[in-house]
């Protein structure tokens, strides 16, 4: 059909109101917290796995239990004493942080800082202030290298977490994480026996491991090892084995 003339029904009717989810890559980037409450606390978990590197700014006797344990083991970096703009916000340089996290319990200086990030372009979110935030934290359910994030766009963050705790429940105890690390070690075994960049190659692989990924259960693919893997690779030519085969051969 002619690209001018595909009638308005045949494509989907979009509403608005949404955000961009998206897998943040922060490993070893900057990045600053400011305060060392319970929000802070959480926040920091949340950094810490994704790699970042976590600089926290307040004063000493604000810093929470886990925070003062987690300094001690060197997870973060802790500038003791009030944030501030001139010193803590450089413009460049290997300092200047990828992210700001606001969560004080003084609305001003938040919106002092949230304006200073605004001017240098750096991403800021000041807790439960929404216009305060170019971006807003959701409830988190993580297994390994699985993360579900939900979000209701600022409409009701406890219902999120009432989402989340529903998900967690559903997914219950399989064991999806680990199938999900496992599946990561095939793909990059499949990616050494099949290199290369052109669309057969990549074609093939993905066919491939979707297949694979389609055949096997949960918690069958939870129990790929190096062995079983190198035996599930044995042909790449045939469709992927499925987990009753292997387990004859081994
Ligand atoms: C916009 C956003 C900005 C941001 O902070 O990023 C924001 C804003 C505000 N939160 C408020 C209240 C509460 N927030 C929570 C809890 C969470 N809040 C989180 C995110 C967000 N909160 C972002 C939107 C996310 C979304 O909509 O999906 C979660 C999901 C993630 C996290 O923060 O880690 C975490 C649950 C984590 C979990 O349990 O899994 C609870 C429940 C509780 O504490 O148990 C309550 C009380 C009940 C209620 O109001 O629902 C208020 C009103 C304050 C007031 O009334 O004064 C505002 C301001 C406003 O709405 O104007
Ligand atoms: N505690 C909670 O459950 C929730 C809190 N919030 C909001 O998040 C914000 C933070 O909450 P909490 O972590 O509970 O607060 P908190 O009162 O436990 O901690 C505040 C922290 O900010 C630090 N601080 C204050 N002024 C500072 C400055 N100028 N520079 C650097 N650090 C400074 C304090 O030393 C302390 O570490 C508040 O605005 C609160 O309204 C939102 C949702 C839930």
């Amino acid at each position: 059909m002619a690209a001018t003339g595909a009638a308005e029904e045949e494509f989907p009717d979009i509403k608005g109101g949404g955000s961009l989810i998206v897998a943040w890559q922060l490993k070893d980037k900057p990045v600053t917290i400011v305060g060392g409450g319970s929000v802070a606390t959480s926040r920091v978990s949340h950094l810490l796995a994704a790699d970042a590197r976590i600089t926290v700014v307040c004063p000493q006797d604000g810093l929470s239990p886990e925070l003062r344990h987690r300094l001690s083991r060197s997870q973060i970096t802790h500038i003791p004493r009030p944030f501030s703009i001139s010193t803590d916000l450089p413009s460049e340089g290997p300092s200047r942080p990828a992210m700001v996290l606001v969560a004080i319990d003084s609305p001003s200086v938040s919106t002092e800082i949230y304006t200073a990030c605004h001017a240098l372009h750096i991403p800021v979110n000041v807790a439960d202030v929404p216009r305060e935030c170019d971006f807003y934290f959701g409830s988190m359910y993580r297994d390994g290298p699985l993360q579900v994030m939900v979000s209701t766009n600022g409409n009701g963050p406890k219902m999120a977490s009432i989402v989340r705790k529903r998900i967690e429940s559903e997914i219950g105890d399989e064991p999806f994480g680990c199938a999900i690390e496992r599946l990561g070690v095939l793909r990059a075994a499949v990616r050494q026996r099949i290199p290369g960049h052109e669309k057969a190659e990549m074609r093939k692989r993905m066919r491939w491991v979707s297949l694979l990924s389609e055949k096997w259960t949960i918690a069958q693919l939870a129990t790929l090892d190096d062995r079983t893997i190198n035996l599930v690779l044995e042909d790449l030519d045939q469709d992927p084995p499925s987990f009753q085969e292997i387990q004859k051969k081994l």
